[in-house]
């Protein structure tokens, strides 16, 4: 987990299918880690300035006719892959590893796709990878060697950390808790700021006061090692303010967070059965 000292280049040809938020996060991260343009292939109907940018650079963007690479990361989402992901079945077999970031997409139906030889990661990240702080958690089938786990770990690395699972069965309750989880924290933002508005504080302020706090105590949990019971007492002093506002949240958000977290994983179950 962490570390960015691996030589991205060293991954060889990357060839990317889809290039949206997350798609383009992840590109963004491997130029700015030292990946060149001319080892990038891209395959993305709707190219965004930035992705036309990077093409006049030297990146091949919906080339002609596709060149084999090392690496083929599969970002399209979920209901498009049956459609996107067979136009790269030349590539099955072995020669290139197949790391695929799509929520509940077995790694099973990749290897009916592209053969069972093929190597296929199947990997969770999540868009603070758009700012080099994303978490990311894969696991490998059983073509997938050492050297195609180290790639797709310099890859993910590449926008924040990266975590090895045990196999694909964790991948739904990852999807659930760190793969949407940044949305859940976005609507904590949203929550506190209308809890500020509530007492009578102006929507601006209300919204500057919970977005600063989020990032400040989430800047904080990333900084000190102390465990996140320790950093919550720090803030609540005995009979104070901030025990009796646990005592109102400590009631229901355990449980309200782990139905969230269960819904998500079982919609990433429910694709998996489409
Ligand atoms: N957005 C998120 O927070 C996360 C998304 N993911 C996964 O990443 C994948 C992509 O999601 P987003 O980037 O959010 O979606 P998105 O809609 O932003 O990007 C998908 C891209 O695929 C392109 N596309 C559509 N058809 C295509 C085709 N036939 N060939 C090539 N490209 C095609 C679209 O034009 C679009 O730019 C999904 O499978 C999703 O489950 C994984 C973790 C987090
Ligand atoms: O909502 C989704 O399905 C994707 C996967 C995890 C985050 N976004």
């Amino acid at each position: 987990m962490g570390g960015n000292e691996a030589d991205i280049s060293a991954v060889g040809r990357v060839l990317l299918l889809g290039c949206g938020r997350m798609g383009g996060a992840m590109l963004a991260g491997w130029l700015a880690g030292g990946l060149r343009p001319g080892q990038v292939q891209v395959i993305e109907p709707h190219p965004s300035d930035w992705l036309g940018a990077r093409a006049a650079e030297g990146l091949a963007l919906n080339p002609g006719a596709l060149e084999q690479p090392d690496v083929a990361v599969l970002a399209v989402k979920p209901q498009m892959m049956a459609e996107a992901a067979p136009g790269l079945a030349a590539f099955g077999g072995g020669g290139t590893l197949m790391l695929s970031v799509a929520a509940g997409t077995p790694i099973a139906r990749f290897e009916a796709m592209f053969g069972p030889g093929t190597p296929i990661i199947r990997a969770m990240p999540n868009t603070p990878a758009a700012i080099g702080r994303g978490i990311s958690a894969y696991t490998g089938n059983a073509a997938a060697t050492e050297t195609h786990h180290a790639t797709a770990d310099i890859l993910l690395r590449a926008v924040g950390k990266a975590v090895r699972l045990e196999g694909e069965h964790q991948m739904d309750a990852v999807t659930g808790l760190s793969g949407s989880g940044p949305a859940y924290v976005f609507h904590l933002i949203e929550a506190m700021a209308a809890a500020g508005e509530a007492q009578g504080l102006a929507p601006d302020l209300a919204m500057t006061l919970a977005r600063e706090t989020v990032c400040g105590a989430g800047a904080l949990a990333g900084q000190d090692p102390a465990p996140a019971a320790v950093l919550r007492e720090n803030v609540t002093s005995p009979g104070g303010t901030t025990a009796a506002g646990l005592a109102v949240l400590m009631e229901e958000l355990p449980d309200l967070m782990r139905r969230t977290v269960a819904a998500a994983a079982d919609r990433g179950r429910e694709l998996a059965r489409d």
